[in-house]
This record gives C-alpha cells, structure tokens and sequence, in this order.
C-alpha cells in the first residue's frame, strides 16, 4: 500500500543578512526514510518536532515532491499522479481543514461528493454511518466556522472517507481535542481499521492514539528511521526486564530473590507486596507466578510494563 525506500526531502531557507545579501542553507528534513505498509496495516508514525513527519506525510500524499527515492502509495506515484492518488486515499491534518468554512456541514459533504464524483448510493451509505457514528447529526446544518474543534474534526474524518479510500492519512488527528473527543475519535478510527480493514497511518504527539490504534509502530528523528516494529517488539527491546507485582498473605518465610529467572526483588509493605524484576527472555509471568504460589499466599498480583511514553523515550535516547 506504501513504498517508499531511501526517500530524502530538502529544503533551502533563506535568511537575510543585510539590504542585498541572504544566506542559504540546506535543511534535510528526510535523510534516507525507508518505509513499507501492507494493506490492512495501522500504523503509527512518530517522532520528536522537526523530525520530518509531516515532509514525509505532504510527500506520501502528492503535496511535495520528494528530492530523491522511490515512492508509490496505492501503486501511484505520489507527486505525478495526484489525482488519480485522491480517489484512492483519505487525508486529515489535524491543522488544515478540507471542508468550506461558511458552509453547513451538510453542504461541504455534498461539494465532496461532486468533487470525487462518488455515486450516490455509496454516497449515502458512508455519509449515514459516519453521520451515526461520529455523531454528527445535530450540527449538519451549522456552518463549518461555527462548529467546535472536536464536531468539526469528526467532520475532517467524514470528509476524508465520503469516497471510499483504501488507506487513511492522519497527520495530528487528535491534536487539540479534549479527552472525550480524543476518545471518541480514537474508538470510530479503531472500528474502520478493523471492521472495514482500511490501512491506516498515523502521527501524532499522543502516544495514547498509538497505543490504541497502531499495533505498529516506526519511530524517526531527525529525518531518519530510529525504529520499526510492534509496539511490543520495541517494547522488549528497550526493556528487556518486566515487573511482577505481587501482594502476600503474609510475609514469605524467606527472601524471594532465589526463584528462576528473578533478577532483584524489592520489597513494601513490611514484605507482603514484593516487586519481582525478571527478563521476558530467562522466564515468563506465568511460571514466575507459579513459583512465587508455591511458597507463599498470593491475595493480588500485576505484571508492570514500560507505558509507551517510556518505550519513545528510551528510543530517542539510544540514538
Ligand atoms: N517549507 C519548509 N521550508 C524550510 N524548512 C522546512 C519546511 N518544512 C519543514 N522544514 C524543516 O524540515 C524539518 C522537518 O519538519 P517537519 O514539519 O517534517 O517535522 P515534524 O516531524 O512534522 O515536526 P512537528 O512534530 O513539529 O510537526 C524541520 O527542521 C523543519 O524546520
């Protein structure tokens, strides 16, 4: 659905230096990204500012031309085929908006049907589940300017899926929303994936849209690839240790520091909760807790794992 190998992206910004002289210089805001989708994908694409997201983003979506590499979405040729592009994949940034900001809503959905020339029983049929959805009834009518961020968000989302596309583009959808529209966007965009199998890629600053949306993950920073894989692959790799939590019966009758694949213990509570660091590759969560069972009362038990927010950060300080 996308390929892109040793994709680069320039820019030359110029500053002043006196009434006639400027200064060029080169910015590189996409150094050699390799990247491959397969249809039915979701995934999260995410980096610190500046790290090139939104360059390789305007570039997969026709906006810019790359400098130099191979790319191609649904099979065309980004920046050469923008049109035919435009009738295969839908496109939100969370800061541009699609729809016509004096028009009711309504009006915008039907200005898109034209323009994507979609016929009218297709039409019908997406606009109403997304209207049921998302919610959107109440405020068809109200002019686009009028609406609040997160109704007129679940109107970008609408707008960019009146045609039908195969892959959904998503630059910030989240960015600004409260959390009950935050939510709300995040549960519509996990049903599309997965009812409608529709392969989705994703920026975003907040990690929580990721975790709920993307079981892949492609971490760049400065114009470059830091990390690809499934959030739990990265997740092993960068911690490679997990934390048994268990709460006793009683305090153990001696130290539980011996059992297999136990690293370091600490204890609380006067021993009867006891934090078990372990490595995922010396033993698993459930043997541990078999073990930690034979000698002693288990009341309550939880294995801790590094949020996603630590899992990115620990990525960009390997770098
Ligand atoms: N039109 C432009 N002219 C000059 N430099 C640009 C232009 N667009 C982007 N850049 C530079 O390219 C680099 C990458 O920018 P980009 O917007 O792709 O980053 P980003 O990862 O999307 O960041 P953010 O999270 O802040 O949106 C930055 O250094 C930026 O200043």
């Amino acid at each position: 659905m996308i390929e892109v190998r040793d994709l680069r992206r320039e820019f030359t910004r110029t500053r002043k230096l006196g009434r006639f002289r400027r200064e060029r210089t080169r910015v590189v805001a996409v150094d050699g990204v390799d990247l491959a989708v397969a249809a039915g994908e979701a995934v999260g694409y995410v980096g610190p500012n500046g790290a090139g997201k939104s360059t390789t983003i305007k570039v997969l979506t026709g906006v810019l031309v790359p400098t130099a590499g191979h790319v191609r979405v649904c099979g065309v040729d980004p920046a050469r085929q923008r049109r035919e592009l435009a009738r295969r994949i839908g496109v939100v940034f969370g800061q541009r908006s699609q729809l016509w900001w004096d028009l009711p809503l309504a009006e915008s959905f039907d200005l898109l049907r034209a323009v994507y020339r979609v016929p009218a029983a297709d039409y019908a049929r997406r606009r109403a589940e997304c209207v049921e959805l998302l919610e959107l009834g109440p405020f068809l009518a109200t002019p686009v300017r009028q609406l609040s961020l997160g109704q007129r968000m679940r109107g970008e989302i609408t707008a960019a899926l009146l045609h039908g596309p195969e892959l959904l583009v998503l630059d910030e959808p989240t960015i600004g929303l409260d959390l009950e529209s935050k939510e709300r966007l995040r549960e519509f965009l996990a049903e599309l994936h997965t009812s409608r199998g529709t392969t989705v890629l994703l920026t975003t600053h907040d990690l929580d849209d990721i975790e709920r949306l993307c079981p892949r993950l492609v971490v760049i920073d400065r114009g470059r690839v830091l990390a690809d894989g499934p959030l739990d692959a990265l997740r092993a790799e960068v911690s490679p240790e997990r934390v048994l939590v268990v709460d006793l019966e009683r305090p153990p009758a001696a130290p539980l520091d011996d059992l297999p694949g136990v690293v370091s213990v600490r204890a609380e509570l006067g021993g009867l909760r006891q934090h078990l660091s372990f490595r995922r590759a010396d033993t698993t969560a459930a043997a541990l807790i078999a073990a930690v069972a034979g000698r002693a009362a288990v009341h309550d038990l939880s294995v801790e794992e590094p949020e996603i927010d630590e899992v990115v950060r620990r990525l960009y300080a390997r770098r």
